[in-house]
């Protein structure tokens, strides 16, 4: 297998090849932009310019959702260990060597095949993530877009697992996946970007502000990681608006201020009252960076209260969110009843998001946002001008196999449910005949940018004979240039030199992605593999090979896309042969396997958690009739102890007062039996269910 990191290495290529894309004409947010650029440009005023339209950057041609998983390297106790390193990446798939024994003891190794919109290998660093991840949606954030970046994964915090290899029982303790490693400096970097875009003239003089805030979503309850993490309430206004009640919101100048809050908001995770580590794996981070634009304010009227973020309309967001280590959902059969219901809390989140994201996608009505708190909290981002960028973070070594593939499949289920992982879904994309068309219709070529994303005709998954995996082996087509084209050139590597608004700090290194990918991957695995000696490799494709469709190819295949697209007119056998070579490697992941999905939501487990909520609240409510009523008692009191009062009006109103109180403490006490008592059913309903 090849190894190289061609996905992300395409970005790159195909945006610095220039082709027609480049050629496309002012492409700003849409024509209007173009129109006033170009007149400024003959006013000499160009500076005033939108800086995206002088981007070039064509915001309808960013994808909607961008899927990449990302594989840290072995680390070095890992290594000590002689663990091995079971990820292979080949372009932009990635194959997991699972490691596995048959009853009769024997290795061998399944083989599991992944394709994503990118895979970034352990060579790949931030700030490449950064190029091919965010800096491409920042220009767009000043055109009204809410763009959402994801990082999921594993998360363990010296967890152990047992895992048996080749007879022997060995340990391994499983180290984290990369997400906070990987998430961490793109709020910084963004910062930096969207600070440089805040000092052009057009925004500076509309008086366009950047605003950070930083909270988790810990057991479906918000907590603000910047002011102590004081407990917050969500609200949605009558425009169904979502509104945190008591955020801290912070206006942000420079790049420093920006990370100072990012650390006092990551201490404030990790030392909470309760919590340390163990807790902020189980918590959702969000930080955002808003762009607002404040009315002028006369200096005498500023709003000196902190609050000035109130004041300023929202013009862009942008959310990073760290979430719970996925496995941190499987905490359901296990632990303390709290724990579990924490678990079932991530998995009611994991669920919902992936429920949402799969809607907008879809361009579907509803987005069932109600699903959680975290889809809740972002729902405004989804809404409107929305961007996702989602990257699953995975270990390579052995002990983790299970959680990189129940990470993988999370993201490839997520990605297939998506218009562009689906081809179904698209009747542009359907209605292209298939691949092995005369590539002499070239000539008939529309631009690039008018060509989409082609994908097989996927199956739904189903078990499907191995031999009939074999005779699929080659079809699988994606025109992942297209897909990539879909960036535009001045935010690629090669490019970026070119582009003004994209020189970043200095000492930024190009990527090398051809050279030591190959080899590199592949000796970390023959090297540690214990497997290639004395075990039997068992390739169960469970997943249909993907083929790695070479530039030639591509353009042979897309040359027949538009020749039949022109011609028209579909013949059997090659209507047959489509639906015969009908696997996309996405779905195809899931043949013969179980698909994963987190737990769905167990509804005692939302009942419970509306319960608490409720009963909290009653709890609240309580005390303040109580001291209403202690004021008032104190008041009777104090009357009767008047000379001439009358004991008759004191003994009623006394009796009066009296009930209410134990109204007040029966009713709550009512509530508390309740609620107990369903914590008890819920405890022995999970005690019940079979452990995985
Ligand atoms: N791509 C990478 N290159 C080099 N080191 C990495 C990479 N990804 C992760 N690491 C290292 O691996 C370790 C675990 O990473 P990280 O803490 O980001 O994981 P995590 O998924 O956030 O887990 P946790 O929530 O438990 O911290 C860290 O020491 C980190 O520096």
């Amino acid at each position: 297998m090849q190894q190289s990191n061609a996905a992300a290495t395409a970005f790159y290529d195909h945006a610095g090849g220039g082709g027609s894309f480049n050629n496309a004409g002012p492409a700003g947010g849409d024509a209007g932009d173009a129109v006033m650029a170009r007149w400024l440009q003959s006013a000499g005023l160009q500076h005033l310019a939108s800086p995206l339209t002088s981007t070039g950057i064509d915001q309808r041609l960013l994808p909607n959702l961008l899927m990449q998983v990302r594989k840290r390297p072995l680390n070095k106790k890992e290594i000590s260990r002689k663990e091995d390193d079971i990820v292979t990446v080949d372009e932009n798939a990635l194959m997991v060597h699972e490691p596995k024994l048959k009853v009769d003891l024997t290795a061998y190794v399944e083989k599991h095949e992944f394709c994503f919109d990118a895979v970034l290998d352990e060579h790949v660093t931030n700030d490449e993530v950064y190029r091919v991840t965010v800096e491409p949606i920042i220009p767009i954030i000043f055109q009204r877009t809410k763009a959402t970046c994801f990082a999921y994964g594993q998360t363990v915090h010296g967890s152990v697992v047992l895992l048996l290899i080749s007879s022997s029982r060995n340990m391994f303790f499983i180290s984290g996946s990369g997400k906070t490693f990987t998430m961490q400096p793109l709020p910084l970097r963004a910062a930096q970007d969207l600070i440089r875009f805040l000092h052009q003239p057009v925004y500076h003089s509309q008086r366009f502000k950047l605003w950070l805030s930083y909270f988790e979503i810990y057991g479906g309850k918000l907590f603000d990681l910047l002011s102590d993490r004081k407990k917050l309430c969500m609200r949605e206004d009558g425009r169904q608006q979502v509104c945190i009640v008591g955020l801290q919101e912070f206006e942000v100048l420079d790049v420093q201020v920006v990370k100072e809050y990012i650390e006092r908001g990551n201490a404030a995770r990790s030392t909470g009252s309760t919590g340390a580590n163990e807790e902020s794996s189980r918590s959702h981070a969000i930080l955002q960076l808003a762009i607002k634009k404040h009315p002028e304010i006369k200096e005498s009227k500023r709003n000196n209260d902190g609050n000035e973020s109130k004041s300023g309309k929202v013009v862009g967001k942008i959310s990073f969110i760290d979430l719970a280590g996925s496995e941190r959902g499987a905490d359901t059969t296990d632990n303390d009843r709290q724990t579990r219901i924490e678990g079932a809390e991530i998995n009611k989140s994991l669920l919902a998001l992936k429920e949402c994201i799969r809607a907008l996608d879809n361009d579907q009505i509803h987005i069932p946002f109600r699903g959680s708190k975290l889809t809740e909290v972002l729902r405004d981002s989804f809404v409107g001008n929305s961007r996702t960028v989602m990257i699953s973070c995975i270990s390579p070594n052995a002990g983790s196999c299970e959680h990189t593939l129940n990470t993988l499949r999370y993201a490839d289920r997520v990605k297939s449910l998506s218009k562009s992982g689906n081809p179904k879904k698209d009747q542009a994309v359907t209605s292209l005949p298939p691949s092995n068309t005369d590539a002499s219709s070239a000539s008939s070529l529309p631009a690039p940018a008018d060509i989409e994303v082609v994908y097989e005709q996927q199956q739904e998954s189903k078990v499907v004979d191995t031999s009939q995996r074999v005779v699929e082996k080659d079809v699988y087509t994606v025109d992942f240039d297209k897909q990539l084209s879909k960036f535009p050139s001045g935010y690629s590597f090669n490019r970026r030199e070119e582009s003004g608004l994209t020189s970043g700090p200095t000492g930024r290194e190009r990527f090398e992605v051809n050279n030591s990918y190959g080899s590199s991957t592949k000796r970390v695995y023959s090297s540690n593999s214990q497997y290639s000696a004395d075990t039997e490799e068992k390739v169960q494709k469970v997943s249909p090979p993907c083929r790695k469709v070479t530039r030639e190819e591509k353009s042979d295949k897309m040359a027949g896309i538009i020749a039949k697209k022109d011609g028209g007119g579909s013949d059997l056998s090659t209507t047959k042969s489509r639906q015969s070579n009908a696997v996309s490697c996405s779905n195809a992941n899931n043949v013969g396997h179980r698909q994963y999905d987190p737990e769905p939501p167990d509804e005692n487990i939302n009942a419970i958690l509306e319960e608490e909520e409720a009963l909290i609240a009653a709890h609240r409510k309580e005390i303040e009739d109580t001291m209403e009523i202690v004021r008032e008692e104190m008041k009777l009191l104090a009357k009767v102890d008047q000379p001439g009062s009358l004991i008759d009006n004191y003994v009623t109103q006394l009796s009066f007062v009296l009930s209410r109180k134990a109204a007040g403490l029966v009713g709550l006490q009512a509530r508390l039996a309740r609620f107990q008592h369903r914590l008890k059913e819920q405890e022995i309903l999970s005690r019940k269910r079979v452990p995985r």
